[in-house]
C-alpha cells in the first residue's frame, strides 16, 4: 500500500452564482487525505463542509484549483467512492436485503451472487433475520446499519460521510458510530466525516481538520493518537481525549464566533434592505 494521498485538494475554490450575485462556498482549500485514514471535518454552520465533498465526490466541479483523486482530476463520480449523507437511500418497496443487493446489482452482478454478497453484509452490520423487512418496518438504527451495508457492499476505497448520524438518538448514535468504527477497520478505506459533533469528531477519526468560517478553508489540523480499536462510549471519558477536545475546541470556537458575527450582520444587512 502506497502512503500517496488518496484524495488531494489543492486550493479548491468553489463558487455558486446565485440571484444575489456570487458566492464563495470554498476557498482556497488544501488538504490531503491518506489511503486508510480516518478525517473528521468540523466547522460552523454553513461554512463550506459539504460543498468540500461534493467537490471529491465529482458532484461538483471545482471553479478553481485541484481535487484529485487517487492522482487523477476529478471529472464526474470516482469509482470506488461510498456515500453516506443524513439522509439515507434506502428504497421503500424493496427489502432490506434487495436494498444491499441493489449497489452489486447496478454493477451488473447477477441476482443470486449480489444476494449473497448482501446477505454477508447484513449479517454484518448486525441485522441477520431480518432480510425479509421492509424499511417501515425498521427503527431509526436499524435504518441505518441498511445504509451502512448498502454502502460497504461496494468496498469502497474512499467513503464519504455528510452527518450521517446526525438524525439518531444518542445512544443510538454511539452504537452506530462503534459499528462504523469496527466495520471500517477492516476495509483499508479513507474516510471523510463531516459533523457538527466534536465529540464524534474525536472519537472516531485519525485527523480532525477545522474549517473556517464561510467560505471554508482549512483553519488547522489535529492528529488524535488514541489507540485503535476506539469503545467510543469509553473513550470520551479519558484524560486524552478531553484534552485533544479543549485544543480543538479552541480553535473551532473562533470559527463559530465568527460565523455568527457573519450571520448577525446578514440579517442586520436584509433589515436595512
Ligand atoms: N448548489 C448550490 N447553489 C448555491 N449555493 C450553494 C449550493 N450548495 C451550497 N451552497 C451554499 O454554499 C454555502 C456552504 O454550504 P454547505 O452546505 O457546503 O455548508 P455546510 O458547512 O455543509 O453546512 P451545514 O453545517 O449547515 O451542514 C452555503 O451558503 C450554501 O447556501
Amino acid at each position: 500500500m502506497t502512503d500517496d494521498p488518496v484524495i488531494r485538494l489543492r486550493g479548491a475554490t468553489k463558487r455558486f452564482r446565485g440571484a444575489s450575485g456570487v458566492h464563495t462556498a470554498v476557498h482556497d482549500l488544501t488538504m490531503d487525505v491518506r489511503p486508510g485514514e480516518f478525517v473528521a471535518v468540523v466547522g460552523p454552520t454553513g461554512c463550506g463542509k459539504s460543498t468540500t465533498l461534493s467537490l471529491v465526490s465529482g458532484l461538483e466541479p471545482a471553479s478553481a484549483g485541484e481535487v484529485l483523486v487517487r492522482g487523477e482530476p476529478v471529472r464526474g463520480i470516482p469509482a470506488g467512492v461510498g456515500y453516506m449523507f443524513q439522509q439515507d437511500a434506502i428504497q421503500p418497496w424493496r427489502s432490506v436485503l434487495d436494498n444491499v443487493a441493489a449497489g452489486p446489482r447496478w454493477r451488473g452482478t447477477p441476482k443470486a451472487q449480489a444476494r449473497e454478497l448482501a446477505r454477508g453484509w447484513v449479517e454484518r452490520v448486525g441485522l441477520g433475520g431480518f432480510e425479509g423487512y421492509y424499511p417501515h418496518q425498521l427503527s431509526g438504527g436499524m435504518r441505518k446499519r441498511v445504509a451502512l451495508a448498502q454502502t460497504l457492499v461496494n468496498e469502497p476505497e474512499i467513503l464519504l460521510m455528510d452527518e450521517p448520524f446526525s438524525a439518531l438518538d444518542v445512544q443510538t448514535r454511539g452504537l452506530m458510530q462503534d459499528e462504523l468504527l469496527r466495520l471500517w477497520a477492516g476495509s483499508g478505506a479513507a474516510v471523510i466525516f463531516v459533523t457538527h459533533d466534536l465529540e464524534e469528531a474525536i472519537a472516531l477519526a485519525d485527523r480532525v481538520v477545522v474549517m473556517t468560517a464561510a467560505p471554508a478553508t482549512v483553519k488547522a489540523s489535529f492528529d488524535v493518537p488514541l489507540a485503535r480499536p476506539r469503545d467510543v462510549e469509553e473513550v470520551r471519558l479519558t484524560a486524552e481525549f478531553l484534552d485533544i477536545y479543549r485544543e480543538v475546541w479552541d480553535s473551532l470556537r473562533e470559527e463559530v464566533a465568527r460565523s455568527r458575527e457573519q450571520a448577525v450582520k446578514a440579517e442586520g444587512g436584509r433589515r436595512v434592505a
